[in-house]
């Protein structure tokens, strides 16, 4: 798997500084208010363990699953909601975990659905964002790890067809794994 990367964009070590030194900052937002921290399935489970590990506060956490990808590297516009969460969201404190905002539709997404369900606030934790491929220009996450470049990135739970979430770092697939 690791011989199908071109090229390393973030290391495991950049990956883990960026998770401690956001887990900081939120545990300063969040200290005392018990907030339901939701982590965006799939691609933002590595991000979310490895973060709520720097949280220093008390905490419920919840899955949803969301999906507008299908497996490959263009986003298809339509968001389905695979899975949602289990726990009541009025009156809470959201924090959206999230590996990536690209095109933005998700976060969009998520942000109506928690907001018109009586979530007090709703914030967003993203690992990476990349800018140049917003298509909602109004959908910033509060706390960003990386700006990334405009390129299809897998790792560290981005996939390209189901495959590569597992590995410990994000990069670029060399080009003639596209190709098949
Ligand atoms: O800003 P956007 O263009 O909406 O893209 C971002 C979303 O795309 C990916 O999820 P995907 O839908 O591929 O599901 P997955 O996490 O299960 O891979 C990623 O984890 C984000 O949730
Ligand atoms: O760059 C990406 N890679 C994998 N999945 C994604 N979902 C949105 N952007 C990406």
């Amino acid at each position: 798997m690791n011989d199908d990367i071109q090229t390393v964009l973030y290391s495991e070590a950049t990956i883990q500084a960026a998770c401690e030194r956001l887990g900081k900052q939120l545990t300063q937002v969040y200290r005392g208010k018990n907030p339901l921290v939701i982590c965006v399935l799939k691609g933002a489970v590595p991000f979310m363990a490895d973060l709520i590990k720097q949280m220093d506060i008390y905490m419920d956490i919840d899955f949803i699953d969301v999906s507008s990808y299908h497996g490959g590297t263009q986003s298809t516009g339509a968001i389905e909601l695979v899975k949602d969460v289990d726990q009541d969201v009025s009156g809470r404190e959201i924090l959206l975990v999230d590996d990536i905002v690209d095109t933005g539709r998700t976060l969009a997404y998520l942000k109506d659905l928690f907001q018109d369900r009586g979530a007090s606030s709703v914030r967003v934790c993203m690992l990476m964002d990349k800018p140049e491929a917003r298509q909602m220009a109004e959908m910033q996450a509060d706390y960003v790890g990386f700006n990334v470049p405009n390129e299809f990135l897998v790792g560290y739970g981005l996939d390209y067809q189901g495959k590569y979430r597992n590995l410990p770092y994000v990069g670029i697939l060399k080009p003639e794994i596209y190709q098949g």
